[in-house]
């Protein structure tokens, strides 16, 4: 088992399940999960310089310009060095990639490939926390209580982007942005990709990928 520490990326359309299954990696694994979207939409809560920036963005379901989202993203790894890490959402074109290139080596990259179909129903059921940035869906992980975060008790939003034309602009803009990405990965030979429309069937072939670089907290496989 290797000592070093663990850089990784999980790399999906919106809605393919970065978050849930990096959720899922984080608890089993002991390691940092960083969201790029999750840092912007503190951002937006904050109205910090940031936040204002990226609002206009965020809101027509387009990506934020490479040098501000690359910026966030390194002061947040620059916290973490002594930590192992996984990302969710970044990067998202080859600008954010090159950018990550200087400052690490990857070990994996996990690619999450979900029909189309699937990700729009996901989106329209998917309902989050803001201020934590948990992920509730009224299908797949409803909440105990209809519209109710179950650890604050606080009301849970849909996300304005979730809505079917800013869904439709997100899905068409991911696939042209994280192409070259994918395929430098590929080229690396460092990507690993999942195909499926459930997140429980993927998961245990992500859990043992993992395992094979980091040694997990618990010893029973988490579900
Ligand atoms: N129906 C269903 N929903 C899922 C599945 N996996 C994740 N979800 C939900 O789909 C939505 C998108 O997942 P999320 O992890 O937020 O995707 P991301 O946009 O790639 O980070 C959320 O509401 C999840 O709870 C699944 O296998 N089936
Ligand atoms: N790496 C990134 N580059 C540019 N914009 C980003 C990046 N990460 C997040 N964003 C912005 O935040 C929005 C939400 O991202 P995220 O929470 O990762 O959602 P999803 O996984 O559902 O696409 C994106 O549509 C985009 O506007």
């Amino acid at each position: 088992m290797a000592s070093k520490l663990l850089r990784a990326v999980v790399l999906g359309p919106p809605g393919s399940g970065k978050g849930t299954v990096c959720q899922r990696i984080a608890e089993s694994f002991g390691l940092q999960h960083l969201s790029s979207g999750h840092f912007l939409r503190e951002n937006i809560r904050a109205k910090s310089e940031v936040g204002v920036l990226a609002k206009q963005y965020l809101e027509q379901g387009l990506l934020v310009p490479d040098h501000v989202i690359t910026s966030v993203m390194m002061m947040e790894l620059e916290k973490k060095q002594s930590q192992h890490w996984l990302l969710d959402g970044f990067p998202r074109t080859l600008v954010q990639a090159e950018a990550l290139d200087r400052i690490c080596d990857l070990d994996l990259v996990i690619n999450l490939n979900i029909p189309f179909e699937t990700l729009k129903d996901r989106l329209s059921a998917r309902w989050i926390h803001p201020a934590s940035g948990r992920v509730y869906n009224m299908e797949f992980n409803p909440p105990d209580v209809h519209g109710i975060d179950d650890i604050t008790g606080e009301p849970l939003i849909q996300r304005e982007d979730d809505k079917p034309d800013a869904v439709a602009v997100r899905l068409r803009k991911y696939k042209e942005a994280a192409k070259p990405v994918i395929e430098l990965y590929k080229s690396r030979g460092v990507l690993h990709s999942f195909s499926g429309t459930e997140t429980n069937k993927i998961w245990p072939y992500v859990y043992t990928l993992v395992s094979s670089k980091v040694r997990p907290v618990h010893s029973k496989e988490a579900n």
